[in-house]
C-alpha cells in the first residue's frame, strides 16, 4: 500500500486536450504547465492543428500521449508508427482489435525510426481494449462479441502483451484483472475518470480519481472534468489532492 505525493499524482494524470484548434489547446496548456501532468492529444486537436501542436507541447515541457488509436492493415500501421515516432511523442496507441500482426507492425515501425536515426525517443505503445464509452449491450448486441466486458478486455490485453506492446487502455474498473493476467509492470492507461458529482457524459465504465488510484492504475486520462471546468488548473489541483489522499490498495 503506497500513498502518492502530489508530484507522483500529477505524473499519473493525462489531461485530454480535446480542443478544436491550436490556440484553445495552448491556452489550456498554459494553465496546466509546470504541474507535471501529461498532455493527451487526440483526434479533434491533431486533425485540426497537426504535428506542430505536439512539438509545441513538448517544447513547453509536457510529456505527450498521442491518442490516435490506429486501426489499419499492418503495413499501414508500421508506416504510421514510424511517422509518429519521428515526432518524439512519449506514448501512442493502436486498437488491439486490429490483431497481433498489426500491433507487432506498430512496434516494428518504431524500430524503423530508431534504426534510421529519425528519433532518439522510444515511445510507449499502448493497445486500446474496449472503449470506455461501451457497455455490455454495445459489446454483445451491437459489436457482436459474446461474454462480459471484462472477458473481452482481458482477451485484448493478453493479445496486446503477446504482441510486445507496453500496456493497454481500459476502464479503471478492469485494472486489477489486467494486472493479474498480464503482470504488474504491464501499463494501464485509464479514461472513464469522473470525480463524485461530475457529469458522466458518454462514458459508461467509470470510477472516481481516488478509486482509480486505489485500483492500481498507472495513468488516469481526464478530459472534461478538467477542461470543461471554469478554472481547469483548480480542477486539476482538486483531483490531485483527492489522488494523493488515497492509497494504492494493490
Ligand atoms: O476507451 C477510451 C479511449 C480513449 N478515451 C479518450 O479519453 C478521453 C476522456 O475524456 P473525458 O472528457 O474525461 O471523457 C477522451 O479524449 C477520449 O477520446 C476514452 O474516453 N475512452
Amino acid at each position: 500500500m503506497t500513498k502518492l505525493t502530489p508530484e507522483q499524482a500529477a505524473a499519473k494524470v493525462m489531461v485530454a486536450l480535446d480542443k478544436p484548434d491550436r490556440s484553445a489547446a495552448l491556452q489550456l496548456a498554459e494553465q496546466l504547465q509546470g504541474t507535471g501532468c501529461w498532455a493527451k492529444v487526440g483526434m479533434e486537436l491533431f486533425y485540426a492543428a497537426g504535428q506542430d501542436i505536439v512539438r509545441e507541447l513538448k517544447a513547453r515541457g509536457f510529456r505527450v500521449f498521442l491518442d490516435l488509436k490506429m486501426h489499419d492493415i499492418p503495413n499501414t500501421v508500421r508506416g504510421g508508427a514510424r511517422s509518429i515516432a519521428k515526432l518524439g511523442v512519449d506514448m501512442f496507441n493502436v486498437h488491439a482489435a486490429g490483431g497481433a500482426a498489426m500491433m507487432r507492425a506498430a512496434v516494428q515501425g518504431v524500430q524503423d525510426a530508431l534504426d534510421a536515426g529519425e528519433t532518439a525517443t522510444k515511445p510507449l505503445i499502448i493497445g486500446v481494449t474496449q472503449l470506455t464509452s461501451t457497455n455490455l449491450t454495445t459489446l454483445n448486441e451491437e459489436i457482436g462479441i459474446p461474454g462480459t466486458v471484462e472477458e473481452a478486455v482481458l482477451r485484448y490485453a493478453r493479445l496486446t502483451k503477446e504482441a510486445g506492446l507496453d500496456g493497454v487502455v481500459a476502464s479503471p474498473l478492469e485494472v486489477g484483472a489486467i494486472k493479474a493476467a498480464c503482470g504488474a509492470s504491464f501499463l494501464t492507461v485509464t479514461p472513464g475518470i469522473r470525480p463524485k458529482g461530475a457529469d458522466v457524459g458518454d462514458q459508461q465504465r467509470i470510477t472516481t480519481p481516488s478509486d482509480a488510484v486505489k485500483g492500481g492504475t498507472d495513468y488516469l486520462v481526464i478530459g472534461r472534468p478538467i477542461t470543461g471546468a471554469a478554472d481547469p488548473a483548480a480542477a486539476l489541483q482538486t483531483i490531485l489532492k483527492e489522488m494523493s489522499s488515497s492509497y494504492d490498495d494493490r
